[in-house]
């Protein structure tokens, strides 16, 4: 069973005739994407899409759905993927570097379901190293900072390419892992306190729904 699909397809049932979507970036919102696109095809439903990266535009396009933007029009309802989940709803997103976009775009829309296979629903979030974009020429100052913060940190390097991964706004992404994150909603705020952060991954207080695909079946939160 293909969990992400589960998940990504079970969302799309909640996507209704004129509603403005905002397309999230991932392997999971992929399948949200598909889902669309076929609902679009086959039922003749009437919805705009506002991507949340360069990937989920070049899909949304592929799927026929049509693009507008932020300028435009009001959010009706965001899906999106996330790296970890907890049951509190505290994210940590931008695995995909895209969590800048990605934050804008379901924290503007009126609902915003998190989809996700069961691997990354967790106790507490943490685990997992929060993405911090970051202006490259404050890479350095950054870093000392996140590390008298406690964190260890690694500049995401590319994987076909040589040299730091460049998020679509073409700044860099500093992987910060802190041994705890007590209060999820203070860390988010502090870390965006930090001269020359543009956003980090950590999500609290946006979540509506989180749709999770399990070998039980689909579970809602
Ligand atoms: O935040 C993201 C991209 O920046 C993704 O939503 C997150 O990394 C989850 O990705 P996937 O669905 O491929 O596991």
């Amino acid at each position: 069973m293909n969990l992400k699909k589960e998940a990504g397809y079970k969302a799309a049932e909640y996507v209704t005739d004129g509603d403005v979507l905002g397309l999230g970036t991932g392997s999971t919102t992929h399948y949200f994407i598909e889902a669309v696109g076929k609902r679009i095809a086959d039922e003749g439903i009437n919805v705009m899409g506002i991507p949340t990266s360069f990937q989920s535009l070049l899909l949304a396009k592929q799927w026929n759905i049509p693009i507008t933007s932020l300028e435009e029009y009001d959010i009706d309802l965001a899906v999106d993927g996330a790296d970890e989940v907890d049951k509190n709803l505290n994210l940590i997103k931008g695995g995909g570097a895209a969590h800048t976009k990605e934050k804008i775009v379901d924290y503007a829309a009126k609902k915003f379901i998190v989809i996700v296979d069961e691997s990354k629903y967790v106790e507490e979030i943490g685990n997992f190293p929060v993405p911090v974009e970051v202006i490259p020429d404050a890479s350095r100052v950054v870093i000392q900072t996140l590390e008298d913060m406690g964190a260890k940190c690694e500049i995401r390097m590319g994987e076909r390419k040589d040299g730091p991964v460049i998020t679509d706004n073409g700044n860099f992404v500093i992987d910060a892992k802190f041994e705890k994150i007590e209060s999820p909603m203070h860390m988010e705020i502090d870390l965006n306190s930090i001269p020359g952060v543009v956003e980090n991954g950590i999500f609290t207080q946006m979540v509506d729904k989180v749709i999770i695909g399990t070998s039980d079946g689909i579970k809602e939160l």
